[in-house]
């Protein structure tokens, strides 16, 4: 039996998945035959070599060819790519994707047309690349009452604070290598802004804890606003910076008698050098997940780049191939967008969970730098704002200073985020007060 996959896309991660599919290291991989490849100018030149005859800049076609039985996605964006995956559904087509654009915003669409046409939609390497992380969660680890979903999960941003903190680049420079690599997205703020980690922890959320979660209910920080001066003084401190998205769930207060809520955000993270996540450097992804009874999991591996994408993509394939064989429908991964997906083994009831807490009410300690006159009771004034909102703070110091202007760093306690903004607004209308360029949350 042949399988005809109809690919949509020969970009970064069409490319490599063509590389593999033309020297198969898997018996079964032999019975895939490439259909048809879905492009936008037929005249480009190639990496790959694809017969002519097949190559089309008619998706539409592909999506609804009789002859095709699996078609993968790997255009990216929102439409056509929503529209087309629908329209492959409908017409019977096992689906696989790598887009978590797509998947986080309009999932639940997306698997209840699967679930009615009776078809697979695989979506392996949109999270964290090529590490396996959706079939863990779906299967290996689906024993446990999962409490936390801690990621570094986008390898863009994750590589530019890598290279700013080791090879002591700048941000633009750091980016640059990281497009050329073909590691970010086509519009790399998607990256940058922490909107595609928001993406990734949607997914990974929805099915860590089985319940939908609206993409637009995350909050989310970029890291434009990291400083290599930050940078460095974190370091000295013996903190790492990290683009952390983080899914956990927060149990209810004991006064309030509503469900347990889902804490969900993404956010540029100091981490001490001493946590799990604070080695995963360069374009490489790691997901902690924590559960009863299992304790801690971290995943790492390649996040992004053609090879190891490639990769989860041809995993799905050969997943799909392996179930099609015996006739059997491969499980769709994230039926918790509709909440289908039992929270623990054994049947038991789907956690009440409300999705999102506004960062105001959680808690953290902060790391802030202030730029300030160099003056004799400054630090004081500062110490006093803080004092004034109950934030108490581990470490003030006096780091350099420019022309006389002092740079005043400050490590909090554990603060309600709202005391501490609070502070910082008061902190701001000093007279001596520069600025405020750094104010990031720490996490341990
Ligand atoms: N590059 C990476 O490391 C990873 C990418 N992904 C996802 O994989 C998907 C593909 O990403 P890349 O290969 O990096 O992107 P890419 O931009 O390199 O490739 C996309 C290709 O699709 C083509 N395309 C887009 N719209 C089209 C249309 N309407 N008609 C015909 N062709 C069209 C583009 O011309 C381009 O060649 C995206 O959803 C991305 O988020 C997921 C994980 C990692
Ligand atoms: N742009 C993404 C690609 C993989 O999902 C990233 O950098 O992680
Ligand atoms: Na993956």
């Amino acid at each position: 039996m042949v399988y005809r996959v109809g690919l949509l896309g020969l970009g970064t991660v069409g490319t490599g998945v063509v590389q593999i599919l033309q020297r198969p290291g898997h018996p079964l991989l032999r019975a895939v035959d490439i259909g048809a490849v879905g492009v936008r100018s037929l005249d480009k030149p190639r990496e790959v070599q694809i017969p002519p005859e097949r190559l089309t800049t008619d998706l539409e076609r592909i999506v609804s060819d009789p002859e095709i039985d699996i078609v993968i996605e790997l255009l990216g964006g929102l439409e056509p790519a929503r529209s087309l995956i629908l329209k492959a559904i409908d017409h019977g087509k096992q689906v696989i994707t790598a887009n978590k654009a797509v998947i986080a915003r309009y999932g639940a669409e997306i698997f209840q047309a699967a679930a009615q046409a009776k078809v697979s939609v695989l979506l392996e390497a949109a999270v964290a690349g090529g590490i396996p992380i959706l079939q863990p969660l779906q299967q290996s680890l689906r024993a446990n009452h999962l409490q936390a979903v801690w990621g570094i999960i986008n390898g863009t941003t994750n590589f530019i604070l890598s290279q700013m903190t080791q090879e002591g680049i700048s941000f633009e420079e750091a980016l640059a290598i990281a497009q050329a690599r073909g590691y970010a997205e086509a519009d790399p703020s998607a990256d940058v802004e922490g909107w595609d980690a928001a993406d990734k922890i949607a997914i990974l959320a929805s099915l860590a804890f089985g319940l939908p979660v609206e993409r637009e209910h995350i909050p989310c920080e970029g890291i434009r606003d990291i400083s290599a001066t930050d940078i460095r003084y974190a370091r000295e401190w013996g903190f790492t910076f990290k683009l952390l998205a983080i899914a956990q769930s927060s149990p209810r207060a004991a006064s309030s008698a509503g469900p347990s809520r889902l804490d969900i955000r993404v956010h540029p993270t100091l981490l001490p050098l001493t946590h799990p996540l604070a080695s995963i450097n360069g374009v490489d992804n790691a997901v902690l997940v924590q559960g009863d009874p299992l304790g801690q999991v971290v995943l790492s591996g390649p996040g992004a780049g053609r090879g190891p994408t490639a990769s989860a993509v041809v995993g799905d394939l050969l997943t799909l191939i392996a179930h099609l064989q015996t006739g059997a429908q491969v499980p769709n991964p994230l039926l918790g967008f509709p909440p289908l997906l039992p929270f623990s083994a054994g049947g038991a009831e789907p956690p009440q969970l409300q999705v999102g807490i506004p960062l105001a009410e959680l808690e953290a300690e902060f790391y802030v730098r202030v730029l300030a006159q160099d003056q004799p009771g400054v630090i004081g004034a500062i110490g006093t704002c803080f004092g004034n909102h109950r934030v108490s703070l581990e470490s003030i110091t006096q780091k350099e200073c420019h022309r006389e202007q002092a740079e005043i760093v400050i490590l909090t306690h554990t603060v309600r985020e709202a005391d501490c903004q609070r502070a910082i607004a008061e902190i701001r209308q000093l007279p001596q007060v520069a600025g405020i360029p750094g104010l990031f949350r720490v996490l341990r």
